[in-house]
């Protein structure tokens, strides 16, 4: 008989997706809890609609600081610019035989984690998904469960002896391995117990550029014109521009072997033109951000390509421009939270 405690998982930022996350685990009898921004808080309560339109009232557990020291699985469910400063702010208390895995759009957080957490390296793994949910005052509304992606974002990266968590300086042994730590995580994308919706892959680097550049050509020029995705196609001879620029940046960064596929303009631009229909009564969640006067991931997806570019001595004038342009608007609407 298996006398294993239970494993439990810490969500870090309980936003749109956080709360499907909690929603998903739940449902799966697994044990969460969340961390949020105000330490003091006990627990959530929200409103979650289902893909199925049907209303679920959760209640998840917050903020118990042993229970994250001691979780088989933490996931961090917060915008990309966030990322950073909540796994310093933790550094001490999480533990470091533990995945860590990052849902999340944008980039730079690898050399990020490469430059202000390298002990950790060997934990971290990385989401790429087209799963969609947003909450307005009528709750979270989880749109669609997609297919999502995940790999290590470091993948030759052994555990180092500088990471000395609580956890470890209490000698306490941990209770599950990473393979069942992943396991229960994958659990959390089984359709009726047998479909999967993720899929884990060597190279996650790809899937996030292919992710990027989807994200690099709507996002901002949907915030330039203030429209659903779908009004992006009365702007198609920009959106021609931009795929060019991307096309040079991505050839660029083969050509360096920084990535090992290549990709063409047909995938590319097939590939926008699937993402545009399906999801053309949708605001981009970049809009939806602009919209409510939240932080926009601008610097983490334009921002990203432009500087990289810059790096290889590339010029990308229409990216730079649609960039400049994002960035002005902000400035005339500036952010509130
Ligand atoms: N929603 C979607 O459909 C998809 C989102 N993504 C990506 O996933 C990531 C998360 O997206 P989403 O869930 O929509 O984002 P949200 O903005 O809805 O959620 C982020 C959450 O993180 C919280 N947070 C920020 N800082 C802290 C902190 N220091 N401590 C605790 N909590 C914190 C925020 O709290 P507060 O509100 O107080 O700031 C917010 O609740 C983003 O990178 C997004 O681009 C990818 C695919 C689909
Ligand atoms: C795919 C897309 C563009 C869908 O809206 C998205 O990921 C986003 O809005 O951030």
């Amino acid at each position: 008989m298996n006398h294993a405690p239970k494993q439990t998982i810490t969500l870090i930022g309980l936003g749109a997706l956080g709360k499907v996350i909690v929603f998903k685990a739940n449902s799966r009898n697994l044990s969460i809890q969340a961390i949020v921004r105000h330490h003091t808080k006990m627990n959530c309560e929200y409103l979650l609609n289902d893909t199925d339109g049907v209303s679920h009232k959760l209640n998840v557990a917050c903020n118990d600081f042993e229970m994250l020291s001691q979780s088989d699985l933490i996931l961090l469910t917060v915008k990309a610019f966030s990322i950073i400063e909540i796994l310093e702010q933790f550094d001490k208390i999480l533990p470091c035989d533990v995945p860590i895995i990052l849902i999340n759009n944008g980039m730079g957080i690898k050399e990020q984690i490469e430059a202000r957490l390298p002990h950790r390296k060997h934990q971290f793994y990385q989401v790429i998904t087209t799963m969609a949910a947003y909450t307005d005052s009528l709750g979270t509304h989880f749109v669609s469960k997609g297919m999502s992606y995940y790999g290590k974002i470091f993948t030759s990266s052994i555990q180092s002896k500088s990471c000395m968590s609580f956890t470890e300086l209490n000698k306490k042994e941990r209770r599950h391995t990473e393979n069942e730590a992943l396991t229960m995580f994958e659990s959390l994308f089984l359709e009726n117990g047998e479909i999967s919706l993720i899929h884990r892959v060597h190279e996650i680097s790809y899937y996030q550029l292919e992710k990027l550049y989807i994200n690099a050509l709507i996002n901002p020029l949907t915030v330039k014109y203030q429209c659903l995705n779908g009004g992006l196609l009365d702007h198609i001879n920009e959106l021609n521009l931009l795929i060019d620029e991307i096309l040079l940046f991505h050839s660029a960064l083969h050509s360096s072997n920084a990535i090992s596929q290549n990709l063409s303009r047909d995938e590319l631009y097939f590939k926008l033109m699937d993402v545009i229909q399906k999801t053309q009564y949708n605001q981009s969640s970049m809009l939806q951000d602009f919209l409510a006067s939240r932080r926009l991931e601008i610097e983490e997806i334009s921002g990203y390509i432009l500087k990289k570019s810059a790096l290889m001595c590339l010029d990308l004038p229409a990216t730079q421009l649609l960039y400049e342009e994002v960035k002005k608007r902000i400035l005339r609407e500036p952010i509130k939270h």
